[in-house]
């Protein structure tokens, strides 16, 4: 009986452990054979915290998601390698997350946490605390030809697609295809150090893309005047915008196909809606408001991080109804298990691409794609938003118009699991495979 409720609950299970070990001590000075016990139980300890975080490893969300049903509004604790997450789902909770001060819960110190700059950007090192001035930052596809179809991997093409149209964005087209600066950098990892620099200046002398207006440069201009940041600090806050941009779009990307084509009753609304809107108006909302709401519900349905908010506690945090949360600790809402729920949501876990249409008093959410609120929690929330969220839906909009005009696709797969969860992560499985059929004159629009 005690068993199962140790194997089931493991705060029953740490409990009587704890009890064991303190009683255990008292009695191990009277029998030292009992010494060994006491050492068992400790190395239990650790392997039921390995055993834990082995499985939020792999079933993060579904970790969440059933902690999330079970506490019933209340505030909740998951146990992850290394770290407990404290998650909060009420209004005063996310109100107060908002409300406090940048040097006691930091988005930065999380972000530090995940990238591990120091040894994945050369040393770089990233502050704990966000400093005054903001983040400043607020093909080879493989592919087979089957007859007049294309089989392609669905997550693989996305991320190409995204990674070459965030290279065009963020370094202007001429360097995203420029030959002479990749033969340069080879040059400068092959030649000795004195003369590498000269000549690939000598190969690189016409090139001209450092003084366009590209994303990077835009980055770089928006750094801090005073207090200059160092050249270091700037390189490791663009790979910062890169990572995060470049991994949450092609797992967005990927999720909105593959609820399009799995949903293919969609189809042909959302292509009559596209192909009577200009390219100019496709990234207004009100312009397309089938291809905007299908869209929310697919980011809804298929949020893909199962933490929307989360801050790492520099210092103790304690928001109201006896809530504590230790320096070191991290809070988190689970904005994922909220977008599923049944209360927030109408039948949460229909996809009904046209949700937010009926729903005409919008209280379950704001309005559009790109809009945040408390009860819209994809983009975060108040103070710290996703600066990345207009070029986000825009880019999900290009490409969703892009497959629609362009081509007629089914997943053979459509049955089988799309997913597989790694931490508080739900990502794309790689397997799956897209047939994609070039539509005919007739049918294509350009795109
Ligand atoms: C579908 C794609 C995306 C989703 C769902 C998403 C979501 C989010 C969320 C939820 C946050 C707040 C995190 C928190 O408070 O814990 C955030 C922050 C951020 N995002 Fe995105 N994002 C996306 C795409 C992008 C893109 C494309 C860029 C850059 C071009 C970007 C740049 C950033 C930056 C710089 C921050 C930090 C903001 C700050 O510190 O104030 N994101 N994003």
């Amino acid at each position: 009986m005690l068993g199962t409720l140790m194997e089931k609950n493991p705060l029953v299970s740490s409990f009587v452990v704890l009890i064991l070990t303190t009683s255990l001590s008292v009695v191990t000075e009277l029998n030292p054979l009992l010494e060994c016990v006491k050492v068992s139980l400790l190395i239990y300890k650790s392997l039921e915290t390995k055993f834990f975080s082995i499985i939020y490893l792999l079933y993060g969300a579904s970790v969440i998601d059933k902690a999330y049903i079970k506490s019933n509004g209340l505030p909740f604790q998951v146990t992850t390698p290394g770290r407990r997450y404290h998650m909060v789902t009420s209004l005063l909770h996310i109100e107060e997350i908002n409300r406090a001060p940048l040097d006691v819960l930091s988005l930065h110190a999380v972000a530090k946490d995940f990238l591990q700059p120091k040894d994945t950007m050369h040393g770089f090192e990233w502050k704990d605390v966000r400093g005054v001035e903001g983040t400043g930052f607020v093909c080879a596809l493989r592919t087979i030809l089957t007859g007049d179809r294309y089989v392609v991997p669905l997550y693989e093409m996305c991320k190409t697609v995204i990674t070459r149209l965030n290279c065009s964005v963020f370094f202007g087209k001429e360097l995203a295809e420029d030959r002479d600066s990749t033969f340069a950098a080879e040059l400068i990892r092959l030649l000795p150090k004195a003369i590498s620099r000269f000549t690939a200046s000598y190969f690189t002398r016409n090139y001209t893309s450092s003084a366009t207006n590209d994303g990077l440069q835009w980055l770089i201009d928006r750094a801090p005047k005073k207090n200059a940041w160092s050249i270091d600090r700037l390189v490791g806050e663009v790979m910062g915008v890169w990572y995060g941009s470049l991994h949450t779009l092609s797992i967005a990307v990927t999720f909105a196909l593959l609820d399009l084509y799995s949903h293919p009753s969609y189809i042909t609304p959302l292509r009559a809606e596209i192909s009577s809107t200009s390219l100019a108006d496709f990234n207004t909302p009100s312009a397309t408001p089938l291809l905007d709401n299908f869209l929310s519900e697919s980011a809804r349905l298929s949020a893909f991080e199962s933490t929307g908010v989360r801050r790492q506690a520099l210092q103790t945090f304690t928001p109201s109804d006896g809530l504590r949360i230790n320096r070191g600790e991290w809070v988190c809402i689970p904005h994922r298990s909220m977008m599923r729920d049944d209360s927030n949501f109408a039948d949460a876990l229909t996809f009904d691409g046209f949700r937010f249409l009926k729903d005409s008093g919008r209280s379950s959410r704001d309005s559009y794609t790109a809009d945040a609120s408390d009860k819209w929690l994809i983009w975060g929330i108040g103070r710290i938003l996703c600066p990345g969220r207009f070029y986000a839906s825009a880019v999900l909009k290009l490409m969703v118009l892009r497959m629609l005009l362009r081509y007629d696709c089914e997943l053979p797969q459509a049955s089988e699991e799309r997913s597989f969860q790694w931490g508080s992560t739900v990502m794309p499985k790689g397997g799956i495979m897209l047939v994609a059929r070039e539509r005919g004159d007739g049918e294509a629009v350009s795109a």
